[in-house]
């Protein structure tokens, strides 16, 4: 097809038609919405103070409840803190795992008081680990704490379900690494990468995981394509080179439908063919059974399929197939990822608060954010290789607490945004900010007691190592962000390894749970995401239809140049104007046929027909 781009060229400049409004002028009285009962409350006035957005959130229904005003809970004297630090650090002994929450700054009473509300929880997760239905609105039961430990699983068929799938993983991984299982036109005669196809819950499990515990020389190494970004797509395909040839794409969907994981496998079946390639041959899905993945891999003869499970959410997927098959693949041990991840399970059912590193770190974000996420939590990993640990959390906290109404119906607006890189890079960042600037976080840092594997220190200078610096950094964050009132939790480990990193996901898997209790919300759904898609949806079914309205203009002798109002009203969408012109600059720019003539900056001045009618094109 012939393609111009008119004027609207990438150095065209868009602008918007009017100056907008300054926020600065934007007042709570002039924001007028649609109020219903609990709505009054909320919107009544802007809270005030901290107390006061507890109690307007509370009184909307929401589990939420005042929390005093926390200044005179930060104790300073340095031997008092030490008696905190000592009474409150919790300890898995087995794990290697500590966990400090000396740095925030709640009080016996409010332990006290939260206590019954804690029970409740450690109730509600109880019934959850027995099979209730904890995913109301999806009528769905909640198990990814059965994944390692089966037989936990209420029916005896889920149990041989996890078992098997778990068998199989093992034997796959051990066939592909061992080159018994071989792609067919392979110069190496073995595979030795993965490209894995996945977005969100199928994507960021097995990205945390591939940089916190890939050894250095894995036996297939693996890269990601999580985006509907052509030219991300590219650059990974371009990046395998002729090693295409030797990849397992495989492909993860919980649901088998995601239009971006739909893409990422369109694009690769594409490259697989211009290089002459048997994509089947080559193909891997993990997905629920008969989804529309599962389907076409079961026709199209794929090398394997591996099953996810309804009662197991995206976000908490990375024990199921989706974490542990790209894993296996790498060379790191998921068995001891499933024990890790056991043992934390384990010590997070107790119903002792303060032996219960779950429930305290709830507690924590509780008293933090005042229940309503009045603080971000940021993470920071001093560890390389637990960088994309915020990045995790970031879906596992956001999507699971992010909720606007509660599980009686009220609207709430929870949620506790989390963000963060790792230390001490985020040093030479941000951390000004968080020393002195605006006071709307608390810090999670997360210390790994171990610098390098043993015998490969050295002193840079006397008494020294590299690593002493990194916990120096660590130490000195900390205490510079608590003199100045900025509360912070720690969590240490010993190392980085398998173990460690399935309790540390275990561990936030089920503090989420226990604090979505304390806040009375549904976890386990993510209805607002929806939304989004309806919305991208409409607007690719809105670009069809103006691709018709261009097609017919253009077939006319002579053909006929349509301005965006012309072409809204031809789509019988004049509501859509803008979503129009955003299309016809969209297109405009990819060399799609599109020729507009004006200038972007100007959208009435544009006409727009296409290069080539086609008599025959169906767009709708
Ligand atoms: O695994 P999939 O069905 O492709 O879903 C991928 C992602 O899609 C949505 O955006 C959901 O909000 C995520 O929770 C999910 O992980």
């Amino acid at each position: 097809m012939a393609s111009i781009s008119g004027v609207c060229s990438p150095s065209s400049t868009l602008r918007p038609c009017r100056s907008l409004l300054p926020l600065k002028s934007l007042r709570w009285d002039a924001i007028s919405l649609p109020i219903g009962p609990s709505d009054r409350l909320r919107h009544a006035r802007p809270p005030q103070s901290i107390a006061d957005l507890s109690r307007s959130t509370a009184a909307g229904g929401a589990a939420a409840e005042p929390v005093e005003k926390k200044a005179g809970a930060i104790e300073k004297d340095p031997i008092n803190l030490w008696h905190r630090y000592v009474d409150w650090l919790y300890q898995h002994k087995e794990l290697g795992l500590y966990l400090d929450v000396s740095r925030i700054g709640f009080t016996d009473e409010f332990f006290e008081r939260m206590e019954p509300r804690l029970q409740k929880a450690f109730r509600a997760m109880q019934e959850l680990e027995k099979g209730a239905i904890a995913n109301p609105d999806e009528g769905r039961m909640v198990g990814h704490y059965w994944l390692r430990n089966p037989k936990l699983a209420p029916k005896s068929f889920l149990v041989l379900q996890i078992e098997k799938t778990l068998d199989a993983i093992c034997r796959f991984a051990d066939e592909i690494i061992s080159a018994k299982i071989k792609p067919p036109s392979s110069p190496a005669g073995r595979f030795t990468q993965v490209l894995s196809v996945g977005i969100g819950g199928s994507a960021l499990g097995p990205q945390f995981v591939a940089e916190a515990l890939a050894p250095d020389n894995p036996p297939l190494k693996i890269r990601f394509i999580d985006n509907t970004d052509p030219a991300g797509i590219d650059h990974q395909i371009a990046q395998l080179g002729p090693e295409l040839a030797s990849t397992l794409v495989i492909v993860i969907s919980k649901s088998g439908g995601t239009p971006e994981t739909r893409n990422g496998l369109l694009e690769v079946q594409k490259a697989f063919r211009e290089a002459g390639l048997n994509f089947s041959k080559q193909g891997v899905a993990i997905t629920q059974e008969n989804s529309l993945l599962d389907n076409a891999a079961r026709i199209e003869g794929w090398l394997a399929r591996f099953p996810m499970f309804d009662w197991v959410g995206g976000r908490t997927s990375e024990m199921s197939a989706v974490g542990l098959l790209p894993a296996a693949l790498q060379g790191i041990d998921i068995k001891e990822m499933l024990a890790g991840a056991s043992l934390m399970d384990e010590a997070t059912r107790t119903t002792v608060v303060k032996n219960n590193p779950a429930a305290l770190l709830a507690l924590c974000w509780y008293w933090a954010s005042d229940g309503v996420g009045s603080k971000d939590m940021v993470v920071l990993p001093y560890k390389d290789s637990m960088l994309l640990f915020s990045r995790y959390l970031q879906q596992l906290v956001m999507e699971s607490l992010g909720k606007e109404f509660d599980l009686d119906g009220n609207r709430v607006n929870q949620g506790l945004t989390v963000y963060g890189n790792k230390g001490s890079t985020d040093q030479h960042a941000y951390i000004q900010q968080l020393r002195e600037g605006v006071h709307n976080f608390f810090v999670t840092f997360i210390e790994v007691l171990r610098d390098r594997p043993p015998g490969h220190d050295w002193e840079l200078e006397p008494g020294v190592t590299c690593g002493d610096y990194l916990f120096g950094m660590l130490q000195g964050t900390r205490s510079a962000l608590y003199a100045n009132n900025r509360e912070s939790i720690s969590v240490t480990v010993q190392e980085v390894n398998p173990r460690s990193v399935g309790a540390l996901i275990a561990l936030y898997e089920r503090a989420v749970g226990i604090y979505a209790s304390l806040v009375n919300i549904n976890a386990y759904h993510q209805p607002g995401v929806e939304a989004g898609k309806k919305a991208a949806a409409e607007v690719l079914a809105l670009q069809k239809r103006v691709l018709a309205v261009l097609n017919e203009a253009s077939c006319k002798e002579p053909v006929e140049p349509l301005t965006i109002d012309e072409i809204a009203d031809r789509c019988h969408a004049p509501e859509e104007i803008e979503m129009i012109y955003k299309i016809v600059a969209h297109m405009a720019a990819n060399d799609r046929a599109i020729i507009a003539e004006g200038s972007c900056g100007s959208p009435r001045s544009i006409k727009v027909f296409l290069g080539e009618c086609n008599v025959d094109e169906l767009y709708v």
